[in-house]
Parts: structure tokens; C-alpha cells; sequence
């Protein structure tokens, strides 16, 4: 008989498709064969989207793994939202009657369905189908709890959190400032906001919840989660802290060996090349592209800086730079012996490897930081969007491993040059304390990182037992 199946179904975007599917396969790994895969896909809603999620569909049909994909029927993608959170949750709800035909068509039982954190609209049909429903939180602990919290809080702050005295509470971490909750939660007459109190209701119906996290970088916030101090006393669903997930394979085929930017980091000398990029989404203005381009010049240090250009119409996703328009006449050419302007994605994995790599200016998303985490870089957060301004608070304030920067939430995240400059030097001097105390826990916790994953370590265990909690639950939904 085909082993039971986990049916995952993740987003499309690629922080969250890609960290589904590589734990989605240490789970496989983990079971020894005893469970599969099978990966129910959305047609994402743009042409581009499409083609990148087709790529990876493609290199996992090539790996020879026990994974299915099975494409789902494409829906009206809703066309009056107001942000991303609002539209992915709408757009996985349209997706209920497919996912329902899907799931019953199976013809091996069904362990359990695995569902984005935007998708809680859907444990009703795992409930019809009576199969257990997981959660997978592609963000860290800090975040999840806040979401957990967001109920009671929406009835305990009576005006908009921009405009609350005092701290918020989020057990298990010191008291947050207001100023550093995610985009989605200032603004409460908003839908997204709105969304995210639902799913943060609704996340106590899941049978467990799988976190992109690491035990030993969160154990306060997951202590608060696991005694019931986020959900009014209530007991939240059992978590699994699996992480770091990180999708380390190599490059894909075609692509140049080794990269420009590699290239020019085996130039640099040891730990002294500070990396600034911005994740999938952030992009800068000329006005916020000349302030980086001053501070860079006159922090001294050397620069790879991953610039981008603004989306095209109807997207999120960022173009390439045109540098000759964003950077201050002369720039490049001052700066060539210190530093390079990569106007295109860049191998971001690659570039926090190398040993030249001795600090990282980032937006913070939480994969870019669990790879910086991962090799041990300790960065400044930037925070531009989604939830990263919480997790700005939580590297610098919780964990220590960040050098903190002033961001103008007021002024669409800018930041000048001359607190860029203070920043950088903070972060990358030799002499600076701050420097030195942020590099010490940028290499424990790269240390507990790589610990956690090896046998017996704790998101090594976390994944046995969600093996074992999953293979309990198999039932057969086909007739
Ligand atoms: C969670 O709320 C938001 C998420 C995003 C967002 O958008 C996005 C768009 C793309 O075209 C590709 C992406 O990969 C992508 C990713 C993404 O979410 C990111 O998720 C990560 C894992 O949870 C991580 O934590 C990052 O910080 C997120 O940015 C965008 C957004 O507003 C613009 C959100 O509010
Ligand atoms: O030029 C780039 C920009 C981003 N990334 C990768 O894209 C992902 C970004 O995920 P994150 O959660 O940090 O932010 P998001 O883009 O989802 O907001 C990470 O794996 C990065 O390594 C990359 O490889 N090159």
C-alpha cells in the first residue's frame, strides 16, 4: 500500500513555497519512508510567478523524492483587495472547493494537511474531510505569538497601537515599543489587519503548528506560547520549532560558476565586506539610493550592495537597477576599489558563506536572517515591510544579534546617511563594542543553529515527534 501522504499547500511566493517544500522533505526524510508528499499547487496569480514556481516544481520532480504535485484548478484571483495579506487569504479561500475534490481524490490515506499561515481558512474542509491540519510558520516564534496574542489585544487597546501609552505585552519578550509592530497591525480599520486577527484566532484550531525557528534562539517567547500566557490561559496548539529551513541546494544548472559577486568577495580580505540586501520586495527611491551611496562612502568600509528598482505595475516583485539613474554621479567610480552595486538578485546564500562576509545591512525577513543566523554574520536590520519591523525588535532588543539602526516609519522606512554611516561602523569597526558583542552571539547562535539540526539536537527531535504525532493521525478520505 503507497505510504501515507502529507498534503502540503504553500504559497507561491518564494520565502514561503521553498521553506514548505525543504522541511516538507526532512519530514519525508526524517519518517525513513514511511510518509509522502504530495504538494497541492495554486496557479499564482502572475506570469511570473508562475514560471519561477514551475522552475522549482521542476527541479523536485528531477530529485527523484516520494513527491506529487498535483495543480489545482485556477480560480479568479480577488480583484478589490487592499494588501498582499488580505489578497493571499481571500485567493487561498477560493481555493476551499479544489483543495476539498483534491484531497478526497487521494488514493492513499492522508496524514495530515499542512496549510500556509495565510491559509486558516481552510481547516474547515480538513475538518469535513476529518484530517488533521498543521500550520506552517514560515516567520519566527516572536511573530507567531504576537498573531496568537492579536485577539485579545484588539480588545485590550481601544485606540490604533500608533497612538497607545506605554509598551505592548507579547510574553516571552521584553515589552515591544508599538513602533515595532508588523505593517499589517497599525492600522486597524484596514482588512489585513483584520485578516490577521482572524488567523490569529483561528491558528488554535490546528492540530500542531510547525515553526521556521530554532528552540534555543526563542526559548522565552516558546515557553509563553506553550503555558497558554499568549491565548488568555487557553492551551495553543502543540508547536514544533524545525528550524533553521534552509534551502541550501546549489545554484541552478546554467547558472555562471562561480557568481560575479563571489568572485569579487575571494578578493576581500577576511570579514570585511558588509552586504546590504533587501529581500524579494524591497527596493529604493534615488533620494533613498544617494543617502545609502553617503553613508557606504564615508562609513570606509567595503560594500556589496544589492540594489534594486521598483515593481512593475501590478506586482510586488522587484526590477533590476538602473544604476546610472538611482546613484550620485560618481559613485561607482570612487568606490571601485571598495565596493560593488549588484543591480540584479543576487546569491545571497553565497555571499553570507564566504569569509569575506563580515556583516549584513538587511530588511529582515525572517529567511535572509536565519541564513545570516546560519553562518554566523551579525547584521543591522532595516525593516520595510510585512512583519520585519517586529523582527528588527526581536534581533536587536531579544536576541542581541543586530546592531540597531533609526528607521522613519513616518517617511516610508527612510533612513539618512549619516545614521546608515553610524551603523555600519557600529556593526563593522574593529573598535566598536557593539560590534563586538553583536559578532559574539552572531557565532553562538550560529553554533545553536547548527546544533539543532544534527541528531538529537532540538529541531532534529521536534521533527521525530512530528512524525510520529502525524503518522498517528493517517486516515483514508477515498471512497
Ligand atoms: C506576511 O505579510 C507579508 C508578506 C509579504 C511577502 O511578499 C512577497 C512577495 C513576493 O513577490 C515574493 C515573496 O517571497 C514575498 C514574501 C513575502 O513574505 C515574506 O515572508 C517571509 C517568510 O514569512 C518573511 O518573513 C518576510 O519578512 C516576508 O516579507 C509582503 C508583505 O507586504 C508587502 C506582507 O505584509
Ligand atoms: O537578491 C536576493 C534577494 C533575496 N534572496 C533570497 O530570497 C529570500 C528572501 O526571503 P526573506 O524571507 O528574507 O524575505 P522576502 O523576500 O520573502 O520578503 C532569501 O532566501 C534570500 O536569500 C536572494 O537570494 N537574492
Amino acid at each position: 500500500m503507497a505510504a501515507p501522504t502529507v498534503v502540503l499547500l504553500p504559497v507561491w511566493a518564494a520565502g514561503h513555497l521553498m521553506s514548505m517544500l525543504d522541511a516538507g522533505k526532512r519530514l519525508l526524510a526524517q519518517s525513513g519512508g514511511a510518509l509522502s508528499l504530495t504538494v497541492l499547487v495554486m496557479q499564482a496569480p502572475t506570469e511570473k510567478d508562475r514560471s519561477e514556481v514551475a522552475a522549482h516544481i521542476r527541479r523536485e520532480e528531477a530529485s527523484g523524492l516520494d513527491i506529487h504535485f498535483h495543480h489545482l484548478p485556477a480560480v479568479e484571483p480577488p480583484r478589490d483587495y487592499v494588501g498582499i495579506e488580505e489578497f493571499v487569504s481571500r485567493f487561498i479561500e477560493l481555493h476551499a472547493d479544489h483543495v476539498k475534490t483534491a484531497i478526497s481524490a487521494l488514493t492513499c490515506p492522508v496524514a495530515a494537511v499542512v496549510l500556509d499561515f495565510f491559509g486558516t481558512t481552510l481547516f474547515d474542509v480538513c475538518r469535513e474531510l476529518s484530517v488533521p491540519a498543521y500550520v506552517y510558520f514560515t516567520a519566527d516564534a516572536a511573530f507567531y505569538a504576537l498573531l496568537l496574542r492579536l485577539p485579545a489585544l484588539h480588545e485590550e487597546v481601544t485606540v490604533e497601537f500608533g497612538e497607545m501609552e506605554g509598551m505592548v505585552d507579547v510574553p516571552g519578550l521584553p515589552p515591544v515599543p508599538p513602533s515595532c509592530l508588523p505593517v499589517p497591525v497599525m492600522d486597524k480599520k484596514n482588512p489585513n489587519y483584520t485578516w490577521f486577527v482572524y488567523h490569529g484566532r483561528r491558528f488554535m484550531e490546528a492540530d500542531g503548528v510547525i515553526i521556521n525557528t530554532v528552540a534555543e534562539l526563542e526559548q522565552s517567547v516558546l515557553a509563553a506560547i506553550a503555558d497558554g500566557r499568549c491565548t488568555r490561559g487557553i492551551p495553543a496548539p502543540t508547536v514544533y520549532p524545525v528550524g533553521p529551513v534552509l534551502s541550501l541546494s546549489p545554484s541552478p544548472q546554467g547558472a555562471e560558476q562561480p557568481h560575479e559577486c563571489v568572485r569579487w568577495l575571494d578578493a576581500q580580505p577576511p570579514a570585511s565586506v558588509v552586504l546590504l540586501c533587501f529581500g524579494s520586495v524591497g527596493f529604493f527611491t534615488m533620494t533613498q539610493a544617494h543617502e545609502v551611496a553617503r553613508g557606504l562612502e564615508r562609513s570606509g568600509h567595503r560594500f556589496l550592495w544589492v540594489l534594486r528598482g521598483p515593481p512593475a505595475a501590478g506586482t510586488l516583485q522587484t526590477t533590476d537597477a538602473n544604476l546610472g539613474e538611482l546613484l550620485p554621479e560618481g559613485f561607482l567610480e570612487r568606490t571601485k576599489e571598495k565596493g560593488l552595486v549588484w543591480p540584479t538578485k543576487a546569491p545571497q546564500k553565497e555571499i553570507l558563506a564566504h569569509a569575506a562576509m563580515g556583516g549584513f545591512v538587511t530588511h529582515g525577513g525572517w529567511n535572509s536572517t536565519l541564513e545570516s543566523l546560519w553562518f554566523g554574520v551579525p547584521m543591522v536590520p532595516w525593516p520595510l515591510y510585512a512583519e520585519q519591523h517586529l523582527n528588527a525588535f526581536t534581533l536587536v532588543e531579544y536576541m542581541g544579534a543586530a546592531v540597531a539602526m533609526e528607521v522613519d516609519r513616518k517617511r516610508n522606512n527612510f533612513v539618512d546617511a549619516s545614521e546608515l554611516e553610524r551603523a555600519v561602523k557600529a556593526l563593522m569597526d574593529g573598535d566598536s563594542d557593539d560590534g563586538r558583542k553583536v559578532r559574539e552571539k552572531a557565532t553562538e547562535m550560529k553554533a545553536a543553529c547548527r546544533k539543532a539540526v544534527e541528531e538529537g539536537g532540538s529541531s532534529y527531535s521536534a521533527l521525530g515527534r512530528l512524525s510520529e504525532d502525524i503518522r498517528k493521525g493517517a486516515v483514508r478520505t477515498s471512497q
